[in-house]
């Protein structure tokens, strides 16, 4: 909106009687906005009951107001009857005014050229222009100095100019939001930020305290961030906190290592290593099964979040570097050392305060005396993985190629000390360790979520299990039926809309640059809300609603091409996620083997789901659930039916059906079914016999 001022009423607009340039009209929520440099040829349209009735709707000023309705009433209207009379009466021809309407003319004349210059001295003195209340002053200062004839005027129609130009460019400041700290403390960050978003818009600035965060919730303006202009962007705060934990790994690693890293890595994720995974999914789902059978037969409930995490983990484990963190069966030693580790990362991504960066902060904080020895046995351990994997690499006659994988290996380390991949121990651990955590928790919230979603949706659960049924029966699902179970991607893809992992993506402004309108400095941090996006009103229908069914089955699988960045599960850009077609199958293996074998509810004395959130959305209290083995329907064996046939001496056909033990004779002519005989029986008999030896 450009600044001006508001005569309020779309319908006022429609009665500039002749259409000046000048005038220019801007619908907005059922008032008009008119650009007060419109000329003094304003007036009023007839239908002034509906206008009159808008004015009262509309809180207008009592000045402004009074004008408006002169105009629109009473003066217009004389205006425009007595201009019609004078009008009538020149077009009459006769010569003969009568001398009523000449005085009618004249006065009239007077009056309208009297009632124009008023008006235009107003318009110019912008008093129709609605000023923040601090500027009421200089407003009215500008309507005395119109007041004072020609000279007054044109100083004061300066000032409303300039006036203008300021509010103009005021408009393209961000909006800005500022907040009490306390305000989301002990709510998960993304809440606020979406009811932020709904008052001030894709783009706006919020401050808490010291800090200032950019908030994006617009598709058109992630998408420059993450795609036309991610060149321009780092991840900022981000890299600061996961430093720690990730060093120089592709997540938190600046342009520079990221390139060299990006494509060292991505290779290694090929399309025959994410098909031979599917083993691996498979075993390790079929683990939490044995779990789940343990945890039904004892007839105890479960929580499922840390069965998905543990999952998660022992299929991250081996695949990224063939170690068997096992679990699914012990958590103590290093697989206690990962959750310290990702726990302290999460809790320092939402730290308002980086307390960890304190002088003797070891000696201070118990925690984070444990997160250095759980760093110490992760670094340890990485370390002797490394090496075991490199003296096999080099006793190997590795022929190194696009889509190579060891049998004996196939993890993404092996493929990289196969592809004599460069790099230093500790870089390359950095590596192992980012993909270790990005490829974990993000998997394990989406399997929570999806079962969350399912247990309040019983019949996206029948269309699931059906589907999986006829798909799958009873064998592991391989990477074939990944394409065939469409409407379980189609759940999953709903469950990452509403829970995206994670809700929010970092970035900080490297230059100066424009987003949308509104401009970012250099330094400025920007946080892209994954969660307003796919929650927003503006892109989806019933956003709120879990509905699998909004994704077409014969349709594109959705990512953020084919939704055009409104919808971000794995990022987008030059930094979109590397695993998202390994993450995709694992999610999809997951959800088809528990869901075929068995039926989730909410445990009866489940805690509420609430949410909290790290780097990914957790639950506040766990997913507590009743497992129960599914009743399926009975499967008969379908058994291939022997049929044997015969030709009879007569040169009729006997066809014997083993099943139901019967013989029917059909005659050569014309194939019609007889009786046999004993004889014809016992023949067809000898040559079933026969042919099944
Ligand atoms: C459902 C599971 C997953 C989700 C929802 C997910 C989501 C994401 C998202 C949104 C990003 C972009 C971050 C950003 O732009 O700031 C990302 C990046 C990344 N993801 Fe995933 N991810 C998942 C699984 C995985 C897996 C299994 C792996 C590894 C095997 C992985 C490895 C990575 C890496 C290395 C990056 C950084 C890429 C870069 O900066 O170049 N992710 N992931």
């Amino acid at each position: 909106m450009t600044g001006g001022v508001v005569l309020s009423i779309k319908e006022v607009c429609t009665c500039v009687p002749r259409r000046s340039n000048a005038a220019v009209a801007e619908p907005l929520a059922g008032s008009l906005f008119v650009h007060s440099s419109f000329s003094s040829r304003i007036a009023a349209r007839t239908d002034l009951k509906f206008r009159n009735d808008k004015l009262k709707e509309l809180k207008i000023r009592p000045r402004v107001k009074s004008t408006c309705e002169q105009l629109l009433s009473g003066n217009y209207r004389s205006y425009r009857w007595k201009s019609e009379c004078v009008r009538a009466s020149a077009s009459n021809g006769s010569g003969s005014r009568s001398s009523n309407l000449q005085s009618i003319e004249s006065q009239e004349k007077g009056s309208i050229k009297k009632y124009q210059a008023d008006l235009a001295n107003r318009i110019t003195s912008g008093e129709f222009t609605v000023a923040h209340p601090k500027y009421q002053w200089f407003k009215e200062f500008r309507y005395a100095l119109a007041n004072l004839g020609p000279v007054g005027r044109s100083f004061a129609k300066t000032l409303a100019n300039a006036e203008r130009g300021i509010r103009r460019q005021k408009s393209r400041e961000m909006p800005e939001a500022s907040g009490d700290v306390k305000a989301v403390i002990g709510e998960p960050m993304f809440i606020p930020l979406y009811k932020l978003y709904l008052t001030y818009g894709g783009v706006f600035r919020l401050t808490f305290g010291p800090k200032s965060f950019v908030i994006v919730s617009d598709a058109a303006v992630a998408k420059h961030l993450l795609r036309d202009n991610a060149k321009g962007y780092s991840k900022g705060i981000l890299a600061e906190i996961l430093e720690f934990v990730m060093g120089k790994g592709l997540i938190p690693a600046d342009a520079e290592v990221w390139r060299v890293r990006r494509r060292a890595i991505v290779p290694a994720l090929h399309r025959k290593y994410v098909a031979a995974m599917m083993d691996l999914f498979g075993k390790s789902t079929q683990n939490l099964c044995t779990k789940l059978d343990i945890a039904i037969n004892n007839g105890e409930d479960v929580e499922m979040e840390s069965l998905f995490s543990k999952l998660t983990l022992d299929i991250i484990g081996k695949a990224v570097f063939n170690y068997d963190f096992d679990s699914l069966s012990h958590d103590e030693g290093i697989v206690e050392a990962v959750y310290v580790a990702l726990r302290e990362a999460e809790a320092r991504s939402t730290a308002i305060i980086p307390y960890w960066n304190l002088p003797f902060a070891q000696a201070i904080f118990p925690r984070q005396r444990k997160v250095a020895t759980s760093l110490k046995l992760i670094n340890d351990t990485l370390d002797t993985i490394i090496t075991t994997c490199k003296k096999i690499v080099e006793e190997e006659d590795v022929d190194f190629h696009d889509e190579y994988m060891s049998d004996r290996d196939p993890s993404i380390l092996h493929f990289l000390l196969a592809s004599g991949d460069e790099v230093s121990s500790k870089q390359l651990r950095d590596d192992l360790m980012t993909l270790l955590i990005a490829g974990h928790e993000t998997t394990a919230a989406v399997l929570t979520w999806t079962f969350y979603l399912l247990s309040q949706n019983p019949i996206v659960v029948e269309k699931l299990q059906s589907e999986v049924d006829a798909t799958l029966g009873e064998r592991m699902p391989t990477v074939a039926d990944m394409k065939n179970l469409k409407y379980t991607t189609r759940v999953i893809n709903e469950s990452m809309r509403l829970y995206p992992q994670p809700p929010v993506l970092i970035r900080r402004a490297l230059e100066d640059d424009k987003l949308g309108k509104f401009t970012v400095k250099k330094g400025d941090d920007i946080f892209i809300s994954i969660w307003n996006l796919h929650r927003s009103p503006s892109y989806w229908v019933n956003p709120e609603e879990f509905n699998p069914e909004r994704w077409p089955l014969d349709g594109p699988d959705p990512n953020e091409v084919t939704q055009n960045f409104r919808y971000l599960p794995f990022g987008g850009g030059q930094r979109k996620c590397v695993g998202d077609m390994f993450a995709t199958y694992e999610s999809i293996t997951a959800v088809a083997m528990l869901a075929r074998r068995y039926n989730f509810d909410l445990a009866v004395d489940a805690p509420p789901v609430g949410m909290t959130t790290g780097a990914t959305i957790h639950t506040s209290s766990g997913l507590k659930m009743t497992v129960t083995r599914r009743a399926r329907p009975v499967i008969f064996p379908v058994m291939e039916r022997p049929i044997v046939t015969a030709m009879n001496k007569n040169g009729s056909v006997a066809r014997y059906d083993a099943i139901k033990g019967s013989i029917e004779v059909l005659t050569a002519e014309n194939g019609s079914a007889d009786s046999p005989t004993e004889k014809e029986k016992e023949e067809a008999s000898i040559q079933k016999s026969a042919s099944t030896t």
